[in-house]
């Protein structure tokens, strides 16, 4: 059997980008989101569940880190870890996320204490952290990708938010603004790292289904939420505590 020929590089990443049909952005729960459908409980609880991936982003990042031993792309590599974290005496991502939590009317103790974090947020998150610890460190690079659609879901928030839900303080968007330019840097050196990492057709489309498990990671962190906050069926609804 005489084996498939490798994508070209730009044949690579249309097929990468082509990937976007999957995104999270065509969720219900999202698309709810955008057109301003959502509660203030249901922004609240996205909110709350999100914070899980906030906080997890960076010991992903780490974990890709600790297992790769090129200097330059570590050298990189870290400023995901200080967007998040902020540089030591500066606020980061994490901290925003938790001005956008007060901006929603969530305290930072209830979000700190992930009292809301529903089992499936928590499962899909923690698949995501286990295969950056487990994966060859190029492969858990490239599952970062859905980043590329990324900054089309902050601007929209952006854009939206003011109008839908004018409860909402908006310096608490300050988050997606930032994730902007951050996003568009990061897409930048993985994409730099995967084109050039995956050669055969055959690790093509390997690379495919990596990016394929990190969207069933953020589609199954939105189907937990849309099952406890839209149709009211969290874990144990029909258990009488
Ligand atoms: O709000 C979103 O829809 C969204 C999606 C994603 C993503 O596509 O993984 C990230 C973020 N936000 C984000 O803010 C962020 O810092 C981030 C880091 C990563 C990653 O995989 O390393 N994804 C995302």
């Amino acid at each position: 059997m005489t084996e498939k020929a490798p994508w070209s590089l730009q044949e690579f990443e249309t097929r990468i980008r082509d990937m976007e049909r999957f995104y999270h952005i065509n969720h219900p729960y999202h698309v709810m989101m955008h057109e301003g459908a959502l509660s203030k409980e249901q922004i609240r609880g996205w909110v709350a569940n999100r914070f899980y991936y906030q906080v997890n982003i960076p010991l992903k990042d780490a974990a890709i880190m600790a297992n790769c031993p090129d200097r330059d792309t570590r050298a990189q590599w870290v400023q995901r870890i200080i967007d998040h974290d902020g540089a030591p005496g500066e606020a980061g991502g994490i901290e925003a996320w938790l001005q956008l939590a007060e901006a929603v009317g969530l305290t930072r103790e209830e979000v700190l204490s992930e009292e809301h974090v529903l089992p499936g947020v928590r499962f899909a998150v923690d698949a995501y952290v286990n295969f950056a610890r487990r994966a060859d460190w190029h492969e858990a690079a490239s599952s970062s990708l859905t980043e590329l659609f990324a900054p089309k879901i902050h601007q929209q928030r952006l854009d939206n938010w003011p109008a839908h839900y004018p409860w909402i303080d908006p310096k608490g968007l300050s988050y997606f603004q930032k994730r902007l330019s951050e996003a568009r840097r990061d897409v930048e050196h993985g994409l730099r790292i995967t084109l050039s990492w995956y050669k055969t057709r055959e690790q093509q489309e390997k690379m495919i289904r990596i990016l394929k498990f990190k969207l069933d990671i953020l589609w199954t962190m939105a189907d937990a939420m849309h099952m406890a906050y839209v149709h009211e069926m969290p874990p144990y609804f029909t258990v009488e505590s």
